[in-house]
């Protein structure tokens, strides 16, 4: 795998001051009290990063204070804009680069400290995966497992099957990566991080690039890397598709943590629209601002408004009592999309 690819032991920028392995100071167990400094208690978050600051050299201030934790056994979408800072993080999480100011744990230990400890349990693809394209996917698994130290030859073709067997690539194992689709590749770049057993993947924008179908496939692949209990922390500009594969999510704009939390809940943290269909819009529209329906907009046969406090009950019956013939009343639920604009203030204004 490439230079960014923090897959391995190998990829990382070990310090030889982080190899020190403590039971009990490791992931989401608690941290005893005599735990040594460098460590926290991190509760569940597998990932715990404080006041996380990047100012590039160039003077770009990346990633601004940024407070994040990532729950055990969770799906985490980091979500942001191209250029919020997403990329920065993951980079600083793994190891990659120092943060300026600020901290960040992974697996209970700091980084960039501990990555000779941490990063062997820590799957990765980052700015997708460096591959051989004259070796077939196959081989390049079996290099790239030959290239970790502490990888048992005698078990390597075993392992390798595996993992492809595990991404759905074991029909196309012997195929020379070149020839691979986009999708495949990514498919071997995650069965590149699969190659041990992880408590924790990292990805890195996982379906950029790819078409619709290759998208699906990817994420009903990390739906499934998920079920068994693996952490999965995965950075996209797609708002649909951290609600379609996330539990959790944390939204970036310009360097700064706007919100995170469980996906429901950001999304109900924003109320959702009142629609109302009916052949009599005009009256509808009309009752409605009556009644302190705020953003009214009209549709065809829909009138939609911000949904308001009181009790829905009566705004019905006020349409009723107006002689508002009404075919359908009800709250859409609210998007994350819907969130981010409520807690912004601005649309999520992204190519792609
Ligand atoms: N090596 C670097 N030197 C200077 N500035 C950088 C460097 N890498 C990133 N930046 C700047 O830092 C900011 C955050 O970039 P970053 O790549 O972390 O964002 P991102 O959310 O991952 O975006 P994208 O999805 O486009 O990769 C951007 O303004 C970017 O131009």
């Amino acid at each position: 795998m490439g230079e960014a690819s923090a897959t391995g032991p190998d990829t990382a920028d070990p310090r030889p001051d982080g190899a020190d392995p403590r039971p009990g100071t490791e992931g989401t167990r608690r941290v005893p009290a005599d735990a040594g400094p460098g460590t926290v208690d991190a509760g569940d978050g597998v990932i715990v990063t404080r006041a996380l600051t990047k100012r590039y050299r160039g003077g770009q201030l990346a990633v601004d204070g940024l407070d994040l934790i990532v729950p055990a056994g969770s799906v985490f979408g980091f979500l942001g804009p191209n250029g919020s800072g997403k990329t920065t993080t993951i980079r600083m999480l793994m190891g990659l680069i120092e943060p300026t100011s600020g901290t960040a744990h992974v697996l209970g230990r700091p980084m960039p400290r501990s990555a000779r400890a941490v990063l062997p349990r820590v799957g990765a693809l980052i700015e997708g995966p460096a591959l051989y394209g004259f070796l077939s996917g196959r081989d390049n698994l079996l290099r790239y497992d030959a290239a970790d130290p502490t990888a048992d030859p005698r078990t390597r073709r075993a392992r390798v099957a595996a993992a492809l067997d595990r991404v759905g690539l074991t029909a196309a194992a012997g195929k020379k990566a070149k020839a691979y689709s986009l999708g495949m590749k990514q498919r071997l770049g995650l069965a590149a991080a699969l190659l041990r057993p992880r408590r924790l993947l990292v990805l890195d924008e996982p379906t950029n690039g790819l078409d619709p179908q290759g998208m699906r496939e990817i994420r009903a692949l990390v739906r499934e890397l998920a079920s068994d209990g693996t952490t999965v922390f995965l950075s996209s500009h797609l708002l649909d598709e951290i609600e379609q594969v996330c539990t959790h999510a944390a939204v970036m704009a310009r360097g700064r943590l706007v919100t995170q939390g469980a996906v429901t809940d950001l999304a109900a943290g924003a109320r959702g629209r009142l629609v109302v269909t009916t052949p009599d819009t005009g009256d509808a529209a009309r009752v409605l601002k009556e009644q302190g329906v705020a953003d009214v907009v009209v549709a065809e046969d829909r009138v939609t408004g911000e949904a308001p406090e009181r009790d829905l009950a009566e705004v019905n019956a006020a349409l009723v009592t107006a002689g508002v013939r009404v075919r359908g009343f009800g709250v859409e639920r609210a998007s994350l999309e819907d969130a981010f604009v409520a807690l912004t203030g601005e649309g999520f204004d992204v190519a792609g």
